[in-house]
Parts: structure tokens; sequence; C-alpha cells
């Protein structure tokens, strides 16, 4: 019998953009219609603070409770979330705007009332160097799918929310769910984690790929909402973390969102008779509202419910 491959993410080189910008974007534009997903090698997130985000991440999640309930959002998703029965491993605080530094200085402040200026500088330097790789990545992706005259109202409509994650180990032989199998729903999220196993990305046919993690990588990935404006072009992939063993796994997701008011919709250049439109222009908060019900969260197709044509 021929020995069957072991799944893997594509692996794209970012480190030499200035000689192999057209190479790399088009194996980007490969992987994204592919997977909608694939590893980065980005150099340009200096290493010292790539330690210290682990630090700063340990840090925050050993506050008690009552503090990190703190951190309070008017959207859904955007403030503390955890202590959920269903997944009882998984944590996580979401920060706005976390690339401009007022906006983290006023969650650290929320949470260290005496100040904690190592935490603040970490997240926002991790940040800005993030939204680096994303708008790359954004631009290689209008470039190749020929719309870049979009590109600057594309950037524009959107915000960056840092969410960090922690997951528990669970303690006992078996792996346990971390986090329910979902599609992101925004334009682009950027994922970095500690050496922990876990997070699992399902291809089209339905089978699951494992990523192996590593100092240097950073995961890509399409949400919904880029899925949608691309006209199906880029496949936006299923994603869940299942933890076996002791430690902890630690990440952070960069997360391109449309700002509300901003309505999405296909260039027409992308839709045509062999790719009829496939979803009504919409706007991202109105779909929030639909996936945050009790019937959106259990719908695994909520943006096809919600605006497909
Ligand atoms: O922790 C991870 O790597 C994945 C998190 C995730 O999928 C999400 O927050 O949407
Ligand atoms: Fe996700």
């Amino acid at each position: 019998m021929s020995p069957v491959a072991t799944l893997k993410l594509p692996t794209i080189d970012f480190s030499n953009l200035d000689y192999e910008w057209e190479a790399v974007k088009s194996q980007v534009h490969k992987a994204l219609v592919e997977y909608g997903c694939f590893e980065a090698l980005f150099d340009k997130v200096p290493l010292d603070i790539r330690k210290s985000l682990f630090l700063a991440l340990e840090e925050l999640f050993d506050l008690p409770l009552q503090t990190k309930l703190r951190n309070v959002s008017k959207k859904p998703y955007h403030g503390y979330v955890g202590q959920y029965p269903m997944i009882p491993l998984f944590e996580s605080m979401g920060i706005d705007d976390a690339d401009d530094f007022e906006h983290v200085e006023c969650l650290t402040k929320n949470l260290w009332p005496q100040g904690n200026p190592s935490f603040s500088k970490t997240i926002q330097s991790f940040s800005v160097q993030l939204t680096e790789l994303d708008k790359i990545i954004r631009k290689m992706i209008l470039e190749s799918l020929g719309v870049e005259k979009y590109l600057e109202e594309h950037i524009d409509s959107t915000n960056y929310l840092l969410r960090v994650m922690k997951y528990k180990g669970p303690q006992t032989s078996e792996t346990k769910l971390g986090l329910s199998s979902h599609t992101d729903k925004n334009i682009v999220t950027i994922l970095y984690q500690n050496q922990v196993e876990g997070l699992e990305v399902q291809t089209k046919d339905g089978k699951w790929i494992n990523y192996k993690p590593s100092p240097q990588s950073f995961i890509v990935m399409i949400g919904d909402s880029l899925h949608a404006w691309a006209n199906g072009r880029l496949h936006s992939p299923f994603h869940r973390v299942m933890m076996t063993g002791n430690e902890a796994r630690y990440s952070a997701g960069l997360f391109s969102i449309p700002k509300g008011g901003y309505v999405i919709k296909a260039p027409e250049e992308l839709v045509n008779d062999e790719h009829p439109l496939l979803f009504t222009p919409f706007d991202h908060v109105e779909f929030l509202k639909y996936y945050y019900t009790e019937e959106g969260q259990r719908d695994l197709f909520a943006m096809k419910t919600f605006c497909g044509v």
C-alpha cells in the first residue's frame, strides 16, 4: 500500500517580498482558494515581542476572574469570554483597536489600576506588526483577483481586534474540545500560538489538518465576510481546537473586522455568468445580530442563511 501523505497546510515565506512579491502572491492565492488558510513565515515581529506576548498572556489570564470580567464590551465576543459549560477549557479577552496604544492602555488601566506599561507595550507592538501582514495579504488577494482598485476602500473599511485566548490542558489522557468548529465571520484572521498543539483546520472535502506550531509561524485564515466579498472565490474554512495533556495553550488572533455601517458587496468585476452573485450586500453588524441569536449560534452556515442568494 502506498503511504498516505500526512495532510499539512501550505507554508508561505514572507521574508523576501522585495524580490518575490509575484511568486508569493500566487502561492497566497492558490492556498486561499484551496484551503482558505496557510502557515505564514513572517520575520517582522521581533522574537523578543513574541516571547513577551506569552508572558503577558499568562499574567493576564492569571488575574482573578472578577478582574477579568471588568473587560466588558458592547460588541459580543469583544470583551471577556469564558466559563462556558460546553467549552470549559476556553477563555478569551478581546482588545479592540489593539494597534492603538491609547486603546490598549485603557484596558490595561481597567485590569491593573496601578498600571502595567509592559503589558500595553507588548500587546500594541505585536498588533501593529501583525496589521502589516494583514495588509500585505489583502493587497495580494485583491491584486490576484484583479480588483486592486478597491484596495484603499477595502483596508479603510475594517478595524483590528486582537483576541487572546487560553485553553487549559484537560489533565486527562482523552482529547477534549477546546473550541467548537466554526468559520470566522470577519475578513482575515492571523493566529499566533505557543508550542501546545490543538488547532485543526478542515479541508473542503472534510478532512481535519492538525497544525504543528512553530515559533516562526503564523496561521492566516479567510473569514466569511471576505469569502462573500470575493463572491466565493476564496474559501473560509471550518476550524476548531482540540486539547490533550496538561499544558495550557495560549493563542492570539488579529481579526480584521468590517466597520459597522459599511456595506459588504462583491465588486462587479467578480460577478458574471460563470460566477453569479452568491450573497446580497450586507452590513456586518446586522449580520452579527443574527449570528449571535440562539438560532444563529447553532447555524453552521449563518452567512448563507442571512444573505445567501
Ligand atoms: O486558538 C486558536 O488558535 C483559534 C481561535 C479561533 O478560531 C477564533 O478565535 O476564532
Ligand atoms: Fe476562529
